[in-house]
């Protein structure tokens, strides 16, 4: 199983940002590092999913938007994974839970954008994610009231650490969540695609 996986050292901190990647663009690059820098981490590792098993269309080829994550971001700090695809998952919980599983001795950060802080409760034994490991949210334009009054937000609401306390955020225990505020990027895949301006493969055939 752990033929090609990252290698981490014991004791690091990595935080991990998953998400369809159809295509990446300078949003995810940009909360990545504000990530690195307002958690302590030493790594993003992005985990390109091979399908959200909330969205009814599947992305472009996983080999296709690899590509394109590798051009947008090619800090070494930020690490482009195709991990699930090995681990055949595509639940969060489960990704999380077989890394952990992994990598005994890393100290793991969940991080993802405001707008999935307010679907969160959605997803498969989201409580599990939370209580797993800490989980970083990022600021997004146009969601920053609503991702504050999601259920998720109200259910660990006391297990927030406030932004000023973000470098404690890695240590854990977890329950343990963080929302930081920053300059926001408004750029999105649903935008790029809109604009014709992501043609993979399979789309151009
Ligand atoms: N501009 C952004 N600001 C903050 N978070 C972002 C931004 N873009 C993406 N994210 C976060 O990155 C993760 C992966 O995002 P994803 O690959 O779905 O990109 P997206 O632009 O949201 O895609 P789509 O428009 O297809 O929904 C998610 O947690 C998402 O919230
Ligand atoms: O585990 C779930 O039920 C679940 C439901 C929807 C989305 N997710 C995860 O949320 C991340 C963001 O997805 P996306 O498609 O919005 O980029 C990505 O890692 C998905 O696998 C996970």
């Amino acid at each position: 199983m752990s033929q090609n996986f990252p290698i981490a050292r014991p004791g690091m901190r990595i935080g991990l940002l998953g998400g369809s990647f159809d295509p990446a663009h300078q949003g995810h690059a940009h909360i990545s590092r504000v990530a690195l820098r307002r958690f302590g981490l030493d790594q993003v590792w992005w985990l390109l999913s091979p399908g959200n098993p909330l969205k009814a269309k599947g992305p472009a080829p996983l080999a296709a938007r690899m590509r394109r994550a590798r051009e947008v971001m090619p800090d070494p700090r930020i690490k482009i994974t195709d991990l699930e695809q090995r681990l055949g998952t595509c639940f969060t919980a489960d990704t999380l839970r077989a890394l952990q599983a992994h990598y005994r001795q890393v100290d793991f950060v969940w991080l993802m954008g405001a707008d999935n802080l307010i679907q969160i409760d959605r997803w498969d034994h989201w409580q599990d994610i939370f209580d797993r490991m800490p989980v970083g949210v990022l600021a997004r334009p146009g969601v920053r009231l609503r991702a504050r009054c999601s259920k998720a937000a109200r259910v660990f609401a006391h297990a927030k650490l406030p932004g000023w306390r973000s470098q404690e955020l890695a240590a854990g225990p977890a329950p343990r969540w963080c929302f930081i505020n920053m300059p926001m990027s408004s750029e999105s895949s649903t935008r790029i695609r809109d604009a014709g301006d992501w043609k993979s493969p399979a789309r151009e055939a």
